[in-house]
């Protein structure tokens, strides 16, 4: 049935191995590639704010059905499709049909974050899995793309019962991670609100005409790209946001006295950030008998 309540416990009976087994496998991915550990955190939220967070965004095409993978805000963008496989294949290994697909990318977007210096904290589990995923629903715009205004970024993260506080802390992953360039040439080449010398560095790997040099990438924080620290706030009250998305979140508006308090107080951003995370991980989770627990995280069982 649903309303069933996720919990930490979840799994201390039927699988007491599974956080130590998901994070040395992300340990181990991040040490060879550290954007990996941005890459899981984003997994977790545009699978949450697709039909929850109930592991579709993981799902391949079928024949029943097109999937989220080649959506607009996730194709040739999303990453880390493979170390999930291995966090799965390695979690069967240990208590096979256990643990669901939605709880590892939970899972792993915790201890990604932990190992790059942020936050830690307790995740609840007990999401099982989705059966289908939807490309249309994944393009409906509830994921929002980086051109968006202000009105619109707190309308989405609303939308998924989060508050414009939770959006704006919740941006902070932008910490972390890199963006292609077509998502941000008409930032640096257009706007206003822009650091100039920040703006021609970003211009010499993204060259001005539409379809030159697009999957160029250059890191979201300048200053501390690969650390989880609150230095994407310092960057943005320098006009430092490298994505429009970013920079609207102090731009005279309702949110910059979030943007000035985290930027000051590192402690406020993390405990926020924390409270953010386990709410986003809250998104209409499927429990119960409802949904399953895959076998393969690319594919219904
Ligand atoms: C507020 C609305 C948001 C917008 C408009 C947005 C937009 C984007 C865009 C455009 C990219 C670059 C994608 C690419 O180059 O293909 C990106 C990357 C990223 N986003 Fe967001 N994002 C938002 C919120 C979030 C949230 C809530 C999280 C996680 C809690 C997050 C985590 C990340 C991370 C970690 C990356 C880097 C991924 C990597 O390097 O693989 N973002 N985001
Ligand atoms: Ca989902
Ligand atoms: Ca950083």
């Amino acid at each position: 049935a649903s309303g069933q309540q996720l919990s930490r416990g979840y799994y201390s009976k039927t699988c007491p191995k599974v956080f130590s087994t998901v994070r040395s496998v992300v340990k181990a991915a991040v040490a060879k590639e550290k954007r990996m550990g941005a890459s899981l955190l984003r997994l977790h939220f545009h699978d949450c704010f697709v039909q929850g967070c109930d592991g579709s965004i993981l799902l391949d095409d079928t024949s029943s059905f097109t999937g989220e993978k080649t959506a607009l805000p996730n194709n040739n963008s999303v990453r880390g499709f493979n170390v999930v496989d291995d966090i799965k294949s390695k979690v069967e290994s240990v208590c096979p049909g256990v643990v669901s697909c939605a709880d590892i990318l939970t899972i792993a977007a915790r201890d990604s974050v932990d190992i790059l210096g942020g936050p830690k904290w307790d995740v609840k589990v007990g999401r099982r899995d989705s059966r289908r995923a939807s490309l249309s629903a994944a393009n409906s715009g509830v994921i929002p793309p980086p051109t968006s205004t202000l009105s619109n970024l707190i309308n989405r993260f609303q939308a998924r019962g989060l508050s414009a506080k939770d959006m704006v802390v919740l941006s902070g992953a932008h910490t972390i991670g890199q963006a292609r360039c077509t998502l941000f040439r008409n930032r640096i080449y257009n706007e206003t609100n822009i650091d100039t010398s920040f703006a021609r560095t970003r211009q010499a790997n993204c060259p001005r005409p539409n379809g030159s040099g697009d999957n160029n990438l250059a890191v979201l924080d300048v200053k501390t790209p690969t650390k989880f620290d609150n230095s994407y706030y310092k960057n943005l009250l320098n006009k430092k946001g490298l994505l429009h998305s970013d920079q609207i979140l102090y731009n005279n508006g309702s949110t910059d006295s979030f943007i000035e308090s985290y930027s000051k107080n590192p402690k406020a951003f993390a405990n926020d950030f924390v409270t953010a995370m386990i709410k986003m991980g809250d998104i209409s989770p499927l429990t119960g008998s409802n949904g399953e627990i895959r076998k393969n995280c690319r594919r219904a069982n």
